[in-house]
């Protein structure tokens, strides 16, 4: 069965509540939920903090076993040399979502320390993109 960690960086605990107008009205614990339900034979497991330290933590905890991280680093993508440096140093191969076509909004979200970390990078198709990483890594 193979293993796929979600992991959702700062303010993305508050999907559902935050500017529903780009991020959509639905939470992520029902969004994963349903994305569960989907995969019913994949171990999806779902990672939220608003701490950069934890979710470099997480990603050395799962990068060497896991077969798949689909990484949604918010603000910190366009800020954290750090955590582009922590999915280097691991073996599991990442996929970078964002919910919002961040093409499309302030410039400083144009740049992800992320991107060329990750096999690929899908954003502004809201959660759907969450599906379409997990499809990836199938
Ligand atoms: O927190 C977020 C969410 C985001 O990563 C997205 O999913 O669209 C885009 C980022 O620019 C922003 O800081």
């Amino acid at each position: 069965m193979k293993k796929i960690l979600i992991l959702n960086g700062p303010n993305l605990n508050l999907l559902g509540t935050r500017e529903p107008t780009v991020y959509g009205k639905q939470t992520f614990e029902d969004y994963f939920q349903a994305l569960k339900n989907e995969f019913p034979k994949t171990q999806l497991h779902y990672y939220q903090s608003n701490h950069e330290g934890d979710l470099i933590d997480k990603i050395h905890e799962v990068g060497f076993s896991f077969d798949g991280i689909i990484v949604n680093a918010g603000g910190y993508s366009h800020t954290s040399v750090a955590l582009a440096d922590a999915l280097s140093a691991v073996t599991t191969p990442a996929v970078e979502v964002h919910i919002s076509n961040i093409h499309a909004r302030e410039k400083f979200r144009h740049h992800s320390f992320l991107t060329d970390r990750c096999k690929g990078m899908i954003c502004g198709l809201g959660l759907k993109g969450y599906e379409m990483a997990v499809r990836y890594f199938l």
